[in-house]
């Protein structure tokens, strides 16, 4: 048993090995050694202990953990693409122990039952699924106690901080555009609407990770001595036995990013009797596949790498949820935002005052509400013939079936620096519910070291109908923005370039009027 960031030289050989310590591969080291505490289990974890990096446990300081200097994330950089204006996007994942889980938002998010169901696929319908999703949480929000657990390990809280009077606000203005307050937007069902958003978060504000929540109780209790974990060491790919084709261990090695010594650095070999579980995310678990020569064999051959087993489609149709997020100016105190720490003139000495008054604000992560939209019918005539082609075909008769997400930020999701640093902002940040457009993330040569061929994608569905789910989404959120009562005008560089005498224009500063 224990957390390491060399393994020991006795431990050659074990019978599973976990690839990618974070939201999913810390549950299942955890769930398998609690079902069988005779199976000795080895995670490795590309990224550093999570324990060791003071701001992990507390919601608001997700963006220094995002920071790409903070060595908790890993950029996945892609490729320029012409209609994202020649731009190459990065993408963010977990690169710490917890993953994604450590780092991200906190925000208490769950799919449509819809969406497990069009599976069609026995034993994992939306109903066969609720016990295990409510076997992970411990649930203190509103809604039917049907719908949430009581007793598991995550708890599901508001936090020690709410931006009340935004949220309200909020709420009242998508109530005006006409998505109703809903009690639990979580409850796999509810749609066209908004809700408080709850966090990953328990009541005094600590940050709920598997690695805080799953693993390390195991690591620490004694009773789990046959589960390792390795930190700060990169799977390069699986082994696998010639004849039989079945994977016998992994290569892996120290990661240089935490291993400065070249000595070290060498590739080593770890077996398993059992089972390699891969999962090192939507990202890097196809070029550890690819790597270990499966995929698709042209493209193995063409990045150097012997063909173990055909297997077209690894690392293709990669989709994500394209967020956008438009700020406003606000009359909330900035002091009441997530600028607090951040947009100050010294963020470190911000961000260390309140770490050492342990500011209830720390158990916050700037999000209070979130809403799951549709269009009416006329706005889907209104964005033309593919769109509705679309909509008729995946939408209209699943009324469970959101466009858009979003959810109401208080404060800036970017870059302080780009901003006015005066005036206090709000956002509202818009997810394509169901992208239809893909991209693909693929080796272009045998080691860690080769660059990846990564497109994102994002945007390039040739009927456009990801654009025009943003451009109807963009209009709705402005129409919300603008009944709030704390909203004090836009920013120049969060709105469309309207020309000077469109309707759309408005002028700077709070409307007079709104209809
Ligand atoms: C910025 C951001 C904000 C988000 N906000 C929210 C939110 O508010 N609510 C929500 O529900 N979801 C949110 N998510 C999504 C959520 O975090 C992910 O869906 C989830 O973490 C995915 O889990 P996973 O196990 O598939 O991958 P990850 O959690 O990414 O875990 C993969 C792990 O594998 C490791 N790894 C990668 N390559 C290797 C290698 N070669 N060898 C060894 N280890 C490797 C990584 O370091 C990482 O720890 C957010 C994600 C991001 C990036």
């Amino acid at each position: 048993m224990g957390l390491y960031t060399t393994l020991p030289e006795d431990i050659q050989e074990v019978d599973v090995i976990i690839a990618g310590g974070g939201t999913a591969g810390c549950v299942l080291a955890s769930r398998l050694v609690d079902a069988d505490p005779t199976l000795s289990v080895l995670l490795i974890e590309d990224g550093p202990n999570n324990q060791e990096n003071p701001l992990v446990a507390h919601p608001l300081m997700w963006r220094p953990l995002l920071h790409p200097q903070t060595g908790s994330a890993i950029y996945y950089l892609g490729k320029e693409e012409a209609q994202l204006a020649g731009r190459g996007i990065p993408v963010a994942c977990g690169g710490i122990l917890g993953g994604g889980s450590s780092i991200n938002f906190s925000m208490y998010t769950r799919p449509q039952a819809i969406d497990y169901d069009a599976w069609d696929m026995e034993g994992w319908s939306a109903h066969d699924l609720l016990p295990f999703m409510n076997k992970v949480e411990t649930y203190h929000g509103d809604g039917k106690k049907e719908h949430h657990g009581l007793e598991g390990p995550i708890q599901i809280s508001s936090g020690p901080f709410r931006q009340v009077e935004a949220e309200r606000d909020f709420k009242s203005a998508m109530a005006q555009v006409g998505y109703p307050e809903m009690r639990d937007l979580q409850d796999l069902h509810s749609n066209n609407g908004a809700s408080h958003c709850l966090k990953y978060a328990s009541v005094d504000g600590i940050r709920q990770d598997v690695a805080r929540t799953y693993l390390h109780p195991r690591l620490q209790d004694g009773r789990h001595e046959n589960l390792h974990v390795l930190v700060e060491s990169q799977v390069i790919k699986v082994l696998f036995d010639e004849k039989t084709k079945r994977a016998t261990g992994v290569e892996y090695r120290p990661n240089p990013a935490f291993h400065k010594d070249m000595a070290q650095r060498a590739a080593r070999e770890v077996k398993a009797r059992k089972l390699v579980v891969l999962s090192c995310g939507a990202l890097g678990t196809p070029g550890i596949l690819e790597r270990s020569g499966v995929g698709d064999p042209q493209g193995l051959r063409d990045a150097g790498v012997p063909v173990v087993a055909d297997v077209p489609g690894v690392g293709d149709g990669y989709q994500d949820h394209q967020v956008v997020s438009y700020h406003y100016k606000s009359s909330i105190p900035k002091e009441e935002t997530n600028d607090a720490a951040f947009a100050s003139a010294d963020p470190p000495a911000s961000i260390g005052k309140l770490l050492m008054s342990r500011d209830k604000i720390l158990g916050w992560n700037g999000f209070d509400a979130s809403f799951k939209i549709r269009p009416t019918e006329k706005e889907v005539d209104a964005l033309g013939h593919d769109f509705r082609t679309v909509w008729d075909r995946d939408f209209r008769d699943v009324a469970e079936k959101p466009l858009s997400l979003g959810n109401l930020s208080m404060g800036l999701l970017g870059d302080p620096n780009q901003f006015p640093k005066d005036t206090s902002y709000f956002g509202l940040g818009l997810y394509n519910a169901y992208p239809y457009s893909r991209g693909h993330v693929h080796i272009t040569g045998p080691t860690l070291e080769g660059p990846l061929d990564f497109k994102t994608g994002f945007l390039s569905d040739p009927q456009e109908i990801d654009m025009k789910t943003h451009i109807w989404a963009y209009k709705k959120q402005r129409e919300v923005a603008r009944r709030m009562k704390i909203y004090q005008g836009e920013i120049p560089s969060h709105k469309p370039d309207f020309a000077p005498d469109s309707r759309a224009v408005i002028a700077q500063g709070r409307p007079a009027r709104i209809r």
